[in-house]
C-alpha cells in the first residue's frame, strides 16, 4: 500500500493562528518533498531546525522538521512534519509549496484512513481518535482514548474469534452428518454459544453507554404550562437564555442549550408547556415538544409543587416513552413548612432561590454518565452498536438451530453473527462503509 499510494498534505493544526502549526506528508515522496522543501537532508526521528523555501529559494519560515520513516509512524507510511510558527498565511503557502513539489491535498481522515488500512489502527480504534478530538468532556475524552487503546475492540475480538471457533466446530459436525450432534460435542457447542451470547449481551450495554457518553445525553424539560421550566434551563444554563413570564404559554419553540454541569457536556432543551387547547401557535409548541420528548435520553419533568398531581397528569403519556424520567417539584420556596416531604424518587427544587439545585446537578451528572464515568467506559458509535445487535440476533437464532440440529442453517446463521462483528472492527468492511466514517473526519487528520 505504501508504495503505490499517492502523497498527501494537510495542516495537521487547528485553523487559525497558533503558537506553533504542523504541515504534514504522508506518502512515499513525503521525503523528498520535504527535503527539497528544507534544502537539507531529514534523519528519521530527528527534530531537524530547517528553513522552509520557496521554490525561488526565499525563506517562508523556519521551523523542526520530523521525518517518521515507513512504517514507523501514525499512518505506517513515510510522513515528515513541518512544524512552522502558526500562522495561517505561512501554513497555506507550505501546503501549497507541497503540492507543486508532487503531493496533493488530503480528504479528511485521509490519514487515519491510511492508518487503518496499513494496520495501524483497526476501525473502532480510528473512530476513537475522531472522538477524542471531538470530545466534549473528561468522562468522554477518557472513554475515547481507552477505544483508541483498543478496549472495545479487544472486547469485540474475543468474541469473533469465539464465534469463528463455533463456525468451524459446526461446519465440521456437518460432514459427519449421520452422527448425531451429541457424538459430536453437540452439547458443549451449545454451551460456548450460549456463552458467547451472554458476552454479547454484556458488551451491548456497555457499547450502548459508550454512545452516550460519546454523543451527550439528550435531555428534554417538560412539564405544564407555568411550571418554571424557562425558569430551570436558565438556573441550570447559568443565564437567562429563555424568556420567563407568569403568563401560562409563554414558550412556543424548542430552545436548545448545550450546558456544562461538573465538567460534563448535556443538551438541555426547552418546551412549551403541554396542555389542553390553546391556540394555534401554542398546539404547534406542544406538537414540537412531544417530537422532542421522543427523541430524548431524559424527560426532565417540572411540575408546581403545589399541584403535582395535576401537572403529572397532562404529562404522564407524553413522558411514558422516554428511557429515562427525572420528577422535579419546582417552587418549593412557595410551599409552606409543613409540607410533607415528596415521594421517593422526586426532587424539591426552586428555580427562583437555587434550592435543591446541587442535588440536580448530581443526578444529571449520575444520567449522563450511566453512573459509571471512571472504571474502564469507552466510546462507541450508533454503528457499533446497531452492528451489535445484528450479531446477537444472527446468534440467537443459530442458538435455536442448532438445538433443532439444523447444523446447515446454525453455520450460517453463525456466519452472519461473526461478519457483523467483523464490521465493528474493519476486519470485513464493506468499502462504502469506510468512505462514510472517515469523510466524517477532519482534514489533516
Ligand atoms: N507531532 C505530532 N504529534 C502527535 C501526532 C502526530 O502525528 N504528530 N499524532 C497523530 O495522530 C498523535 C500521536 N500519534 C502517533 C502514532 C504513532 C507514531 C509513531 O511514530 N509510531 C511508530 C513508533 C512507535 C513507538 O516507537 O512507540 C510505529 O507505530 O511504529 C507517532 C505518532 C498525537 N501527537
Ligand atoms: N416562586 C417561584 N416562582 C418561580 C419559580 N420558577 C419559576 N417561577 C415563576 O413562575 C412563572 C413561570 O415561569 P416559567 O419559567 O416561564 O414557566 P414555564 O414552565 O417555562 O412556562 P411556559 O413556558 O408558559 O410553559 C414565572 O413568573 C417565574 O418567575 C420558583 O422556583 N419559585
Ligand atoms: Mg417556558
Amino acid at each position: 500500500m505504501a508504495e503505490t499510494s499517492d502523497t498527501i498534505v494537510a495542516i495537521a493544526t487547528a485553523p487559525g493562528a497558533g503558537g506553533v502549526g504542523i504541515v504534514r506528508l504522508s506518502g512515499p515522496r513525503s521525503l523528498a518533498i520535504a527535503e527539497t522543501a528544507c534544502a537539507k537532508k531529514l534523519p528519521p526521528r530527528v527534530a531537524e531546525h530547517a528553513r522552509f523555501r520557496d521554490e525561488g529559494g526565499a525563506t517562508l519560515d523556519d521551523g523542526i522538521a520530523l521525518y517518521f520513516a515507513a512504517p514507523a509512524s501514525y499512518t505506517g507510511e513515510d510522513v515528515v512534519e513541518l512544524q512552522a510558527h502558526g500562522s495561517p498565511v505561512v501554513l497555506q503557502q507550505l501546503v501549497a509549496r507541497c503540492c507543486a513539489l508532487g503531493a496533493r491535498h488530503a480528504r479528511p481522515g485521509e490519514f487515519s484512513e491510511r492508518a487503518f488500512l496499513n494496520g495501524k489502527l483497526d476501525l473502532t480504534q480510528a473512530e476513537a481518535v475522531a472522538d477524542l478530538i471531538a470530545a466534549a468532556d473528561i468522562h468522554a475524552a477518557r472513554a475515547a482514548r481507552r477505544s483508541l487503546d483498543g478496549v472495545f475492540s479487544r472486547r469485540v475480538d474475543a468474541i469473533a474469534d469465539e464465534l469463528l471457533a463455533l463456525r468451524v466446530h459446526t461446519e465440521a459436525a456437518i460432514d459427519f452428518a449421520d452422527e448425531p450432534l451429541d457424538t459430536l460435542g453437540g452439547e458443549a457447542l451449545r454451551a460456548r454459544l450460549s456463552q458467547a451470547l451472554q458476552a454479547m449481551d454484556a458488551l451491548a450495554l456497555e457499547a450502548q453507554r459508550g454512545q452516550k457518553l460519546r454523543d451527550g445525553l439528550h435531555a428534554v424539560i417538560v412539564g405544564p404550562p407555568n411550571a418554571g421550566k424557562s425558569s430551570l434551563l436558565n438556573a441550570l444554563a447559568g443565564s437567562e437564555r429563555a424568556i420567563v413570564t407568569d403568563i401560562a404559554g409563554t414558550t412556543r419553540d424548542l430552545l436548545r442549550e448545550a450546558v456544562r454541569i461538573d465538567g460534563i457536556e448535556l443538551m438541555l432543551v426547552d418546551t412549551a408547556g403541554l396542555r389542553e387547547g390553546g391556540d394555534a401557535i401554542e398546539r404547534e409548541g406542544m406538537r414540537r415538544a412531544r417530537d422532542e420528548v421522543r427523541r430524548a435520553d431524559l424527560a426532565i419533568v417540572v411540575l408546581d409543587a403545589r399541584d403535582p398531581i395535576g401537572g403529572r397528569q397532562a404529562v404522564a403519556d407524553t413522558v411514558a416513552g422516554v428511557p429515562q424520567r427525572l420528577w422535579l417539584h419546582n417552587k418549593s420556596d412557595l410551599l409552606g413548612a409543613a409540607e410533607p416531604e415528596p415521594e421517593e424518587g422526586v426532587l424539591r427544587v426552586s428555580a427562583r432561590t437555587g434550592e435543591g439545585l446541587d442535588r440536580l446537578h448530581a443526578a444529571l451528572r449520575d444520567y449522563a454518565t450511566g453512573g459509571q464515568a471512571g472504571d474502564g467506559a469507552f466510546t462507541a458509535r450508533a454503528r457499533h452498536v446497531e452492528a451489535l445487535r445484528r450479531a446477537q440476533d444472527h446468534a440467537a437464532i443459530a442458538e435455536r438451530e442448532l438445538a433443532a440440529e439444523a447444523l446447515d442453517l446454525a453455520a450460517e446463521r453463525l456466519r452472519l453473527a461473526h461478519e457483523a462483528l467483523g464490521e465493528i472492527t474493519g476486519r470485513i468492511t464493506p468499502n462504502d462503509l469506510l468512505g462514510h466514517i472517515f469523510a466524517s473526519f477532519c482534514i489533516g487528520k
